[in-house]
């Protein structure tokens, strides 16, 4: 039997640090977004913590949509083994409705997407690739193709480990992909799993993730 995968214990206080860091290195590129995207459900924390810290003072706050993304197991029946993997599927996507009228797309826009962890990267390659096609089609019908749309995603962690999916070359290579930490392939006890939020919080501080 293959040993325990180690445990990395995150506390809450972690998780807005590295907001806080994140957000920081953000507007020192002068690159505050002009709308946040969480992928629901472990992106909607840290989505809505790094929007305190990229609103400056008298602005006006930065929106959040929320698109839900869920990986499901498949079995790849009439497969082979090798094609075993995980599925995206959506369960929520943008809905500009309540918005300013002029804000009816990310046409043009400086958009955060933001998520807890990336993995194997399935779910972030899933959101970005689908985010830029449905941007493109609607330049493409709105004639508005020389507006410039900018995409950067925020993550809490990345796993370092072979993943199963590709973000934009483009992307990774111009700062526009954001790790707030690395971290080895663990198990990543986040808090809003924890049954014992106090014992969470002990075991992040001795681990040094507080
Ligand atoms: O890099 P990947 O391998 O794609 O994995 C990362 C995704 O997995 C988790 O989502 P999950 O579907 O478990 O749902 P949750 O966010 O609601 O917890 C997590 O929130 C990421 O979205």
């Amino acid at each position: 039997m293959s040993a325990a995968p180690e445990k990395f214990y995150i506390s809450y206080n972690n998780i807005h640090k590295l907001c806080q860091k994140t957000a920081r290195e953000i507007l020192e590129k002068n690159e505050k977004p002009d709308v946040i995207i969480g992928i629901s459900g472990g992106g909607l924390i840290p989505a809505r913590i790094i929007r305190t810290f990229l609103k400056k003072k008298g602005e006006k706050n930065i929106p959040i949509q929320a698109i839900g993304l869920s990986l499901y197991e498949d079995l790849g029946l009439d497969d082979s083994v090798e094609t075993i993997g995980k599925e995206v599927v959506r369960t929520q996507w943008l809905d500009f409705g309540a918005l300013d009228k002029h804000f009816d797309s990310l046409i043009g826009k400086k958009v955060l997407i933001v998520d807890e962890v990336d993995d194997t990267r399935t779910t972030l390659h899933y959101a970005v690739s689908e985010l830029e096609k449905e941007v493109y089609e609607q330049q493409k019908r709105l004639n508005r193709l020389d507006e410039k749309t900018t995409f950067t995603v925020f993550v809490l962690h990345n796993k370092d480990k072979p993943k199963r999916a590709d973000l934009p070359k483009e992307m990774l290579e111009s700062g526009h992909y954001m790790a707030a930490v690395t971290v080895p392939d663990v198990w990543l006890c986040y808090p809003w799993e924890a049954d014992d939020i106090e014992e969470q919080t002990r075991m992040a501080k001795l681990q040094g993730h507080d």
